[in-house]
């Protein structure tokens, strides 16, 4: 499903340019679930980015079914990031003047893929049906987070990207807002991508690579 060969990354510093991806390869395929781990400062977050179509490599491929995104222009990669990924990040990023409902439905609408019968199994099975007129300032963080996760989820993406989702979360709640997300990915053909620093995350995830001196090491076990 997804697939990145050769990828490179610099920005530009007073001091030079500071290189953060050299020759990234992954393979990811549909279905599966990958923990991205590293330090600090390894380029993690670059590296979703450019998996995001939100910024450009230097060089090297990232191929996500029949699209290579390097050859999109600024339209294609904006047609990615609406229809092709849902996003997933620390801070939920919701909409604080929409409902929960709107919230739920906001991409999936943009994409033109808003589906009633899937929001509405979404809803319930996150644990937000009697949640659907409230207010995100009206739900805990932990619901917040299950909205936002709805949210990436309502149009069935080919590829969830999520960085640190659980970050923001005490334990037990970082734990049930994981096993919902696995729970709604299995069997289906969204892939994940999941930056984690938390070994025990990782853990629940199907592979483990970290980011270190800018290539992917492969950390089974870990
Ligand atoms: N726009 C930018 N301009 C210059 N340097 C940048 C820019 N964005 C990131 N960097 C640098 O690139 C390196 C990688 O940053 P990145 O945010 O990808 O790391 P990360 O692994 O996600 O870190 P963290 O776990 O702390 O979020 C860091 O040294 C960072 O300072």
């Amino acid at each position: 499903m997804l697939s990145i060969e050769g990828l490179y990354k610099s920005y530009p510093t007073p001091q030079g340019p500071l290189p953060v991806l050299r020759g990234v390869e992954l393979q990811l395929d549909a279905g599966a679930s990958l923990a991205l781990m590293g330090e600090s400062g390894s380029g993690k977050s670059t590296l979703l980015h450019l998996i995001a179509g939100l910024d450009r490599a230097d060089a090297g491929s990232i191929r996500a079914g029949d699209r290579a995104l390097e050859r999109l222009d600024e339209a294609g990669l904006a047609a990615w990031r609406r229809s092709g990924i849902g996003l997933v990040f620390q801070q939920f990023n919701l909409i604080a003047s929409l409902s929960v409902a709107d919230n739920l439905a906001f991409q999936a609408r943009l994409a033109g893929r808003h589906d009633p019968h899937w929001q509405a199994e979404l809803s319930e099975r996150l644990g937000l049906a009697a949640l659907l007129q409230r207010y995100p300032e009206q739900l805990s963080v932990g619901q917040q987070q299950r909205v936002a996760l709805g949210r990436a989820l309502a149009a069935r993406p080919s590829l969830l990207l999520a960085d640190e989702p659980t970050g923001s979360l005490d334990e037990r709640s970082a734990d049930e807002v994981l096993e919902l997300l696995l729970e709604l990915l299995a069997g289906s053909s969204t892939s994940l991508l999941m930056v984690t620093h938390s070994p025990r995350v990782a853990a629940r995830l199907q592979r483990r690579l970290r980011l270190q001196g800018g290539c992917l090491l492969a950390t089974e076990g870990c």
